[in-house]
């Protein structure tokens, strides 16, 4: 028996390295590591006794066919683990077998053009992917020396994002909003328009989003012809807390292979990252901790940090990644928000007000920002085109109230003028989407940096409108007629 003690030691030794070959060697070995039975079953709990070969934590155990994630050692001998799949059929007393490994997914070239779950499983019905190599999906972030900062811009051709919070190459940033403002729309187009023009690989990562959502994506990708060198993952809303708790994780193992091993630049899209948070709270009710502030679990800020510390780009290649938040009833002071808003670079946020107007997308100009928005990084121009478009837009903001209880005619010239401009600039920020077009019926348009500040100098620069605002309404670039008068 001790001969047992010893090989289940090494297989979790080595499913803990780095080095692909002995992680080759985990699958093969871990299928006789211990033995134990169901103790209690509480929901998606499940305590598991132990004799020997004790599993230790985030290692997999199987009921059956259920697969299970130590989650916390209770007492010698006694395990909690938190289910992955459903518990039907689970009965006390069944044997539970460990594994000696955590989740271990592939990586490589075999799961590009792949839909998996989040045990790197196929879900789009075609066979397991052929990797030579599988890793564990809880890794360490880099070390701070390893790590690099870039300044350079991700060209969205969004006019408002280009110009107000211009996406950091190698950062991470949010796309925040409350229920239904257009994340997902904004999300896909990105797709859309970047991962074309991307020349590394993408990696999609839905959590706790609708299925349906999740097939239309599918197929998106495989109209736009960037389906063969994606990866699309997927712990949907009708899975266990567990699965949509660490689906993230698995997207970030198969996105570090790329970048360390295979020194690619990798485009990291997840959609949403308040799922996440969402489902380590469940699991840690789950678990029967203590909740913390608004209810969430005490561990976030170091639940969150595990995941965004290794969304971070390295000598060796780079991981930009664009994540969706949910915020929830709107409101910005939400810890989850907050606690995710602290990781990023740069932060997009939907306004409701905007979306309610129909102007799409629905980027608040005020709000949004980014650390790439220095003259720096962008170029004076630039900045000052963007410094003066958020300058005119404040001011109306100001004069609303003014126009709401007096009139627009009691305005003096110079704020009419200011007004003209700014719903203009409104206007002309709204873009018709490659991926709205069929709720739309606009046809989409990408527009390059050049353009929208060539169009946002032009409406600047205006003294007298002859036009009419809804000229500048979804569209992309402004056309050479509408020049100044
Ligand atoms: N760019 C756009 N152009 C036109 N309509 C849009 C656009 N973006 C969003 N919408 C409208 O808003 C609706 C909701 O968008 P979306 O599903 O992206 O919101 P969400 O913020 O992801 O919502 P949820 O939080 O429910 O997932 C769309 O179905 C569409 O009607």
């Amino acid at each position: 028996m001790s001969g047992m003690g010893e090989k289940s030691e090494q297989i979790s030794k080595s499913a803990r390295s780095t080095d692909p070959q002995e992680q080759e060697s985990v699958a093969l070995a871990s299928q006789c590591v211990g033995e134990g039975r169901v103790l209690k079953i509480r929901g998606g709990v499940v305590d598991v006794f132990f004799t020997e070969h004790i599993p230790r934590i985030h290692d997999l155990v199987y009921a059956g066919d259920l697969a299970m994630e130590v989650a916390a050692l209770l007492d010698q001998g006694t395990v909690r683990c938190i289910a992955l799949t459903p518990v039907r059929g689970l009965g006390l007393g069944m044997p539970v077998h460990a594994t000696g490994a955590p989740i271990q997914v592939p990586v490589g070239e075999a799961v590009l053009g792949r839909m998996l779950n989040v045990f790197g499983e196929p879900i789009d019905g075609k066979p397991a992917p052929n990797a030579t190599i599988s890793r564990s999906i809880h890794q360490a972030p880099p070390v701070l020396e390893e790590r690099v900062v870039h300044s350079t811009i991700l060209e969205t051709g969004i006019k408002a994002i280009d110009l107000l919070s211009p996406i950091e190459r190698g950062g991470k940033t949010g796309l925040f909003g409350g229920a239904g403002v257009g994340k997902t729309v904004l999300i896909t187009e990105l797709i859309n328009n970047t991962a074309q023009h991307h020349k590394g690989v993408s990696l999609f990562c839905g959590i706790g989003e609708r299925s349906r959502e999740a097939e239309e994506l599918y197929r998106e990708m495989g109209e736009a012809g960037v389906r063969d060198k994606t990866v699309m993952l997927f712990g949907q809303m009708s899975e266990a807390p567990g699965v949509r708790f660490l689906v993230g994780k698995t997207a970030l193992t198969m996105a570090e292979y790329f970048r360390d091993d295979l020194g690619q630049d990798v485009l990291l899209l997840i959609d949403n990252v308040f799922r996440f948070v969402q489902a380590g709270s469940e699991v840690s009710g789950l678990l029967g901790r203590m909740p913390s502030r608004v209810g969430y679990q005490p561990t976030l800020a170091t639940e969150l940090a595990s995941l965004q510390e290794r969304i971070t780009s390295t000598r060796k290649g780079a991981i930009t990644s664009i994540q969706a938040v949910y915020v929830p009833a709107d409101d910005f002071t939400d810890p989850a928000a907050a606690h995710i808003f602290s990781h990023l670079s740069a932060s997009v946020v939907l306004s409701r007000k905007r979306a309610s107007e129909g102007l799409y997308p629905a980027v608040d100009p005020l709000a949004s920002t980014s650390v790439m928005l220095t003259p720096a990084v962008v170029g004076q121009r630039h900045y000052d085109i963007a410094r003066a478009v958020r300058r005119t837009l404040a001011e109306y903001e100001e004069l609303r109230d003014i126009i709401a209880m007096l009139g627009l005619e009691e305005l003096s010239a110079a704020d009419r003028t200011v007004v003209a401009r700014a719903r203009r600039l409104e206007r002309f920020l709204t873009q018709p989407f490659f991926s709205a077009e069929s709720f739309s019926g606009e046809i989409g348009a990408r527009v390059s940096v050049a353009e929208t500040l060539a169009g946002c100098e032009r409406i600047l620069q205006q003294t007298k409108f002859a036009d009419d605002e809804i000229d500048y309404y979804m569209i992309g670039a402004l056309p050479e007629q509408k020049t100044a008068v």
